[in-house]
């Protein structure tokens, strides 16, 4: 990985995003329009990630292009393991190549599950990749796809990622509550939870200072998602009602890993220490407390 930075951050411009109407894409886009630059949406269906060989060329004049667009579904993807590496996977080939074509630079994100979960200290930017998923594998292919175009690229890597704008583990739980008097959430699976606006605003400094290579991306601190349930739930005074649980007692068709906590040295050395997690949670929840009522507390 190495940085050279240059005057992005003082002249955001015309961005593309692509995933615009995800969690993160949505997150991004606001950023940049904060920033004083335009989000330029790559969506379908002239950008349609099942179909990258009809990718068109790069509208003119962009700064950058950010992929946030992809197939997240993770125990969906067992069963659809080829829609997922198409989408994860050749099409960020294909995209790759436009930019290169283009001479833009392309940020693209990846996730901890490419990593196997065996470690119990954080994983090196540079630790060989295990996917035990479909979807951790379709996110490896993206990878190694982004590597063999030769594009100027910057691939971060985050995980567990939570916001108010879409489908995510924290929303769930939260939903959850008023339905369920107890809740079982696993306790051996370790990750750093990050917001997807934090992420947002990170990709940005990272492309502003000039970071080429991989670089993990999350908030700081670590957590079981058991924790994570926890902080929600005690939000609404319901934290006594989620009890911890094992991997094994919660059948799902995907592994994930039981550790996935990225290393973040080569990241905070450039932009300095990451926000612990809880900041983020708290922002995601405010949000979605003013889009709708809070669950009722019991
Ligand atoms: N969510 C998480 O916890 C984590 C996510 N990541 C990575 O972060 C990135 C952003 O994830 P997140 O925001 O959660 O994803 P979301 O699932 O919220 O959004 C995915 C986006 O991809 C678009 N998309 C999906 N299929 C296609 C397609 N065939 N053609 C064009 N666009 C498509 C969706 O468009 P539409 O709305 O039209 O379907 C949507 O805009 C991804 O690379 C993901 O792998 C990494 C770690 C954790
Ligand atoms: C809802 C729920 C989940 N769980 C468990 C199941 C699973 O092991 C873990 C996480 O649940 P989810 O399925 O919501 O999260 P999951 O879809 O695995 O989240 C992942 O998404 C992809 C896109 C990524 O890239 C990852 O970084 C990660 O964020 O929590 C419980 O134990 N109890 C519950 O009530």
């Amino acid at each position: 990985m190495t940085a050279e930075p240059d005057d992005f951050a003082e002249a955001t411009g015309r961005v593309g995003v692509a995933g615009v109407t995800g969690l993160l894409g949505a997150e991004l886009a606001a950023e940049v329009r904060r920033r004083g630059g335009v989000p330029v949406p790559l969506a379908r269906p002239a950008w349609d990630f099942a179909r990258p060989d009809g990718f068109p060329a790069l509208p003119a004049g962009l700064r950058a292009v950010v992929n946030a667009a992809a197939y997240t579904r993770v125990d969906e993807a067992e069963a659809e393991e080829e829609l997922a590496t198409t989408v994860n996977g050749r099409a960020v080939g294909a995209l790759a190549r436009r930019c290169g074509d283009a001479g833009v630079r392309l940020v693209h994100v990846s996730t901890d599950y490419v990593f196997d979960g065996r470690r119990d200290t954080p994983y090196p930017v540079d630790h060989p990749l295990n996917p035990r998923s479909a979807y951790g594998r379709s996110k490896a292919a993206g990878e190694a796809a982004l590597a063999a175009s030769g594009a100027a690229s910057l691939c971060v890597r985050t995980g567990w990622l939570h916001g108010p704008g879409g489908r995510c583990f924290v929303r769930t739980i939260r939903d959850a509550l008023p339905r369920r008097p107890k809740l079982h959430v696993v306790a051996d699976q370790r990750g750093r939870p990050t917001g997807a606006a934090s992420l947002a605003r990170l990709l940005l400094d990272l492309l502003g200072a000039g970071a080429r290579g991989t670089f993990h991306g999350t908030d700081g601190g670590e957590a079981t998602w058991f924790g994570v349930a926890r902080a929600v739930a005690g939000r609404y005074g319901r934290g006594a009602d989620v009890l911890p649980a094992e991997t094994r007692e919660f059948a799902r068709p995907a592994r994930r890993p039981a550790y996935s906590v990225l290393d973040l040295a080569a990241t905070e050395a450039l932009l300095g220490p990451r926000p612990p997690w809880t900041v983020a949670l708290a922002d995601t929840l405010d949000r979605l407390d003013a889009a709708g009522p809070p669950p009722a507390a019991r």
